[in-house]
């Protein structure tokens, strides 16, 4: 027995069940290549909705359905899961674990989920407060529920954990990590038994703040090789340090080992964090363990000193690559920073990388080492000061998945610019409670403040497809989008890719050149990654639909140049017979501006601006322009009174819908100067809205 299981070998030999979808990247490959061919570039172009199901949460879906035996699984926004007939869309069961409105403050990016995974007639997903639950695949009763934040362990005084990732299984071991590092948080991950729920083994990414153990299987590498790489001093031994693995982990079946895509400092200011010293391992890193015992294997480190947010969490995807004549199977990787990674997948061993963005950060990786050779001006908390970098915190590629497939030999990335100004937090680092403790300076967070230069950051967005030779570590070609944070990318038999956009809109490309073959109005902006499968031998493409995520949130305005739409979260199928015709219609309009009170006390404003970029702006958006997905305060009825406002900022009247309660971060004079400073800026932009809608697109012409 190799100790796979059932599940496990039919995961193993997925192409034998091509039409099941059974992990979270269909195979533990995680090539998201699914060989059905039904559905090719010769009649993509009669694609038909086969069926939609309306989601009863409109924000972001970043879900990856599963498809087992015709029954698809999907997660949605608030950690709910829905078990669905995948040939009719009819709701077989849903389940709703009921996390608390108030904990939405506590994650950087949305309140989304990635998916599940399913071993052995059970299905595992993690929830926003911080479960790992299993549900019974055939009725959605519950089996098991554990909390996977350890109460006992030394965790950075925000304790702010969320799990938005997919789980992933190995060997009967279900893994999980969290997110948080932006808040204050030390990243791990736990693998629990599939059966029983009982912690199996930990391991922790970031040192013990004191060098002791954790009783984890991290131990011994913690303390004889990571600790050495930061000072013991810096505001990481306070705060966690970061490192959260917040999405990729992945299982080898080829290796034997479990990877995991380690996230960002924290603080991000690396001179606040570590006293600018140390590589900070293992911030910014792949880690390899070994699925038994969570023991580690090898790392390998590709943001060094991270200060940029730059998470090497993104997809590990494994293949076959022919490299100087010779098959190896190597780790590809298209982290935040913006490099395209090929490592040894059993020994680490760094072979080549090239970037597959522009970047101004390095000038290019040492060819021995693979470690950054660094432009002295992007080290801002060395220098002292501001850094204008590309990529920037959200990325040259995020969470969107991308795609390989065999047939053309070309990974496919859903690829984006969004610069970031990086501004040190002047006079020290001083963290808040339930706030972005970055130890950057919260009234630029990241957007420049001029109108000249936010026009040119708006110039700079960019989101493409990238088709990107890994033999070649070289562009093949691209196709252009109207923005960035798009949605990841399927790769198929029949020599096509899936992408939804930003826009609204869901396509089909010809894989081998780019060429458009058809799309589909979705209405509402597409962020998650589409599947394929079988459902009574005939083949389906879905796709959850829903806009959200971190862009929208913390963009705000400037994020509706990826496309305006208004969120009617759906999970969407299609199928060459599909009779459902087009979505039916709903508002389009969004938040309409509303005539704000003309009165506000100008010396107020400032103050309600500090308050508002440091407590609000993350989610209600920069400068108070919401993103669409929110309620834009602009037009919010309770900016029209000082008790309604307090009672929804203060007292937290609608911590049901996720808006938490402040009153424990701002006193009720604070919270006041927010609503002067939010009556302010719709006194500023209220004609400017108005007009925009009556443009095509309703974005303004002159945005920032
Ligand atoms: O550092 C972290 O712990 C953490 C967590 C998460 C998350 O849990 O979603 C994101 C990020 N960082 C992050 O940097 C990021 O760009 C991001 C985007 C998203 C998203 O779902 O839209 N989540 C996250
Ligand atoms: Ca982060």
């Amino acid at each position: 027995d190799d100790g796979q299981g059932a599940t496990g070998e039919a995961i193993i030999h997925a192409d034998d069940h091509p039409g099941n979808w059974m992990t979270y990247g269909r195979t533990y490959s995680e090539q998201r290549y699914s060989p059905l061919d039904q559905i090719n570039r010769s009649n993509v172009g009669n694609l038909k909705l086969a069926w939609y199901l309306d989601l009863d949460t409109n924000r972001g879906q970043e879900g990856t359905p599963l498809v087992v035996d015709g029954v698809m699984y999907a997660t949605t926004n608030w950690s709910m899961m829905k078990a669905v007939d995948a040939a009719t869309g009819k709701l077989l069961w849903s389940y709703d674990p009921r996390v608390p409105g108030n904990i939405a403050d506590k994650g950087c990016c949305d309140t989304v989920n990635r998916g599940a995974a399913y071993w052995n007639g059970k299905v595992y997903f993690g929830t926003f407060d911080g479960r790992l639950i299993a549900l019974d695949a055939k009725t959605g009763k519950l089996v098991w529920s554990v909390n996977t934040i350890p109460p006992e362990a030394e965790l950075g005084k925000q304790r702010s954990y969320t799990v938005d990732g997919a789980p992933r299984i190995a060997k009967g071991r279900v893994i999980i990590g969290n997110g948080g590092s932006e808040f204050g948080a030390r990243g791990f991950v736990t693998a629990f038994d599939a059966e029983t729920g009982k912690v199996d083994w930990r391991f922790f990414t970031v040192p013990n703040p004191k060098n002791e153990p954790d009783h984890a299987a991290s131990d011994s590498v913690l303390m004889n090789k990571a600790y050495q790489t930061w000072s013991p001093t810096g505001a990481w031994t306070r705060q966690g340090g970061g490192g959260t693995v917040w999405d990729s982990l992945v299982y080898d079946p080829v290796t034997d080992l479990v990877y995991l895509g380690v996230g960002n400092g924290s603080p991000w200011n690396y001179k606040y964090r570590s006293e600018g010293k140390g590589d900070n391992l293992f911030l910014g890193s792949i880690v390899a363990l070994k699925p038994e015992t969570g023991e580690y294997v090898w790392h390998f480190q590709e943001t060094p000193m991270d200060q940029w947010d730059f998470t090497s969490v993104q997809q590990i995807m494994t293949l076959d690559l022919p490299i100087n004549g010779e098959t190896r199977h190597v780790i590809v990787h298209a982290p935040k920073n913006g490099f395209f990674y090929i490592i040894d997948a059993k020994t680490g061993e760094f072979i080549s990388g090239k970037n597959y963005v522009y970047v101004n950060w390095a000038s290019g990786l040492d060819p021995k080492t693979g470690r950054p050779i660094y432009n002295p001006d992007a080290l801002y908390t060395l220098t002292g000061k501001d850094w204008y970098g590309i990529p920037g915190d959200l990325g040259g590629h995020n969470f969107a998945a991308m795609a390989f497939s065999p047939k053309t030999g070309l990974v496919y990335i859903p690829a984006q610019q969004v610069p970031f100004l990086y501004t040190n937090q002047v006079g020290g680092f001083t963290p808040h409670p339930d706030s972005w403790n970055l130890g950057l300076d919260m009234n630029k967070v990241g957007i420049p403040d001029s109108p000249e230069a936010k026009q040119a950051f708006v110039k700079d967005l960019k989101g493409y497809i990238l088709a990107w030779d890994p033999q070649k570590q070289a562009e093949a070609w691209r196709v252009e989008h109207k923005g960035p944070w798009n949605g990841g990318i399927l790769a198929t038999g029949g020599d096509l890719l899936f992408q939804g956009l930003a826009t609204g809109e869901f396509h089909a490309y010809d894989a081998t050149n780019g060429t458009d073959l058809f799309h589909f109005a979705a209405d509402s902006g597409i962020i998650a990654p589409p599947v394929t499968y079988l459902a009574n031998g005939k083949q389906y493409v879905a796709v959850e639909v829903g806009w959200g995520g971190i862009y929208p949130f913390f963009l705000g305005g400037l994020a509706r140049t990826s496309g305006w739409t208004v969120n009617h979260s759906r999970i969407i199928a299609f199928s060459l017979d599909g009779k459902s015709g087009p979505l039916p219609k709903q508002n389009d309009q969004g938040f309409l501006p509303v005539k704000p009170p003309a009165q506000f006390d100008s010396k107020r404003t400032d103050n309600g601006y500090f308050q508002f970029q440091t407590y609000c702006a993350a989610c209600h958006g920069d400068n108070a322009e919401g993103g669409g997905v929110l309620p834009d305060l602009r037009w919010s009825g309770s900016i029209r009174h000082e008790d309604a406002f307090y009672n929804v900022v203060g007292r937290g009247a609608l911590t049901a819908y996720g808006m938490d309660r402040f009153d424990g971060n701002m006193n009720p004079t604070e919270i006041e100067d927010i609503r002067q400073f939010l009556i302010k800026r719709a006194n500023e932009t209220y004609q400017r809205e108005v007009d925009a809608r009556k443009n095509a697109d309703g974005i303004p012409e002159q945005l920032p």
